[in-house]
């Protein structure tokens, strides 16, 4: 989908321009820092009255650079579409503030949106009947911008999404996946200096997804767009994503790195074996640690635990005061999904 209009000045000027000349604040040390892409001030928005109320979103605060690619995650239902929607103003938040580029999307709402566009929730924004290339032309008309005018930068799009080929085909022919290309293309057909991706690679082949993850990484680089997608996908987040913010029942509960949030915690997983893992002693270390899986052998087992460090020294005292040994001990390299797991099924969130 389409959010808001796009200026011709946005899209035209050039990036390295647009930052030099755009406005920066000072910061506490004097320095001074860009202002930023987006800045999210203590959204509110629940669904509902009564007992039946929903709260999608609770205090959310984030700032995010201009030219960054930041990835919103969290379970189903943890508030990311609602959080995306309230910042686009398609959803009425309760309480909170947002600008983008410094501007406050409420008091100045066509100055704020002039700058963004989206593609929500697999959503397809284009016009079925209109070929793919009619479909950039529309989008970049509805910007402001003339489309003779950016016509290079949409051959560059299509051949970079490789679907030149079907550029004169109407969208109602292609492939799902083609329809989403198409749909990223047309979404950054005008120009758009911020943009929204809600779930960008849904229906994209593992090829297809990859292109798009090299594309929205050139054009952060080389371009200056600020990128905000939305993913259950950990491959993209973990290739395209400088910053990642987990949400979880409406809240922030981690805003780091992806390195910085596998580093975070104290949780191991270990996969050990040996032929002395019967039922019984399976049992007692099931009451020490989260035994996560069980694989049973010929003799014995091969088991993954995971423990924070105090559970792994207690599990191997166990297994010493048992005198079980071990043939095999193996530490599991954790991903982002299991650090996503831990971070929204803890205690509280
Ligand atoms: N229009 C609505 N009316 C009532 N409740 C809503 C509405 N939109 C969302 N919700 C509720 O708000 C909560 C957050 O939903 P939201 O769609 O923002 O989550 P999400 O993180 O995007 O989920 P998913 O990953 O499944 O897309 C959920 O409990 C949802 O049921």
């Amino acid at each position: 989908m389409t959010t808001g209009s796009r200026g011709l000045e946005a899209s035209e000027r050039s990036p390295a321009k647009s930052r030099a000349e755009g406005p920066e604040s000072q910061a506490a040390d004097g320095t001074t820092a860009p202002t930023p892409a987006v800045a999210v001030d203590d959204l509110h928005k629940r669904f509902g009255t009564g007992p039946d109320a929903v709260t999608a979103v609770d205090g959310v605060s984030f700032e995010v650079d201009p030219g960054s690619v930041v990835g919103l995650l969290g379970p189903n239902g943890a508030g990311k579409t609602t959080l995306i929607k309230s910042i686009l103003g398609m959803v009425v938040p309760d309480r909170g503030a947002v600008r983008i580029k410094g501007i406050d999307a409420r008091e100045a709402p066509r100055a704020a949106y002039a700058h963004v566009d989206a593609m929500l929730e697999g959503a397809r924004n284009d016009y079925w009947r209109l070929t793919v290339r009619e479909n950039l032309r529309y989008f970049a008309t509805i910007s402001g911008v003339d489309p003779a005018s950016v016509a290079d930068r949409h051959e560059r799009l299509l051949d970079r999404l490789d679907i030149a080929d079907k550029a004169d085909e109407p969208v109602r022919n292609l492939s799902r996946g083609m329809k989403s290309k198409v749909s990223l293309a047309s979404v950054l057909a005008g120009g758009a200096e911020v943009v929204f991706l809600d779930e960008p690679t849904l229906g994209l082949d593992v090829e297809s997804a990859r292109t798009f993850q090299a594309e929205i990484r050139r054009l952060a680089a080389e371009t200056g767009l600020t990128v905000i997608l939305s993913s259950h996908d950990m491959g993209v987040v973990e290739t395209v994503c400088d910053r990642v913010i987990v949400v979880s029942a409406g809240e922030i509960v981690a805003d780091d790195t992806v390195d910085g949030l596998l580093r975070q915690g104290d949780a191991h997983t270990v996969e050990l074996t040996s032929p002395a893992f019967d039922r019984g002693l399976l049992a007692t270390l099931r009451d020490r640690v989260e035994v996560t899986a069980v694989d049973r052998l010929d003799r014995g087992a091969r088991i993954e635990v995971t423990t924070d460090t105090e559970g792994l020294y207690a599990l191997m005292a166990t297994l010493r005061d048992q005198d079980v040994s071990l043939s095999r001990v193996r530490t599991v390299e954790r991903d982002l999904s299991d650090v996503l797991v831990d971070l929204t099924t803890a205690e509280g969130a």
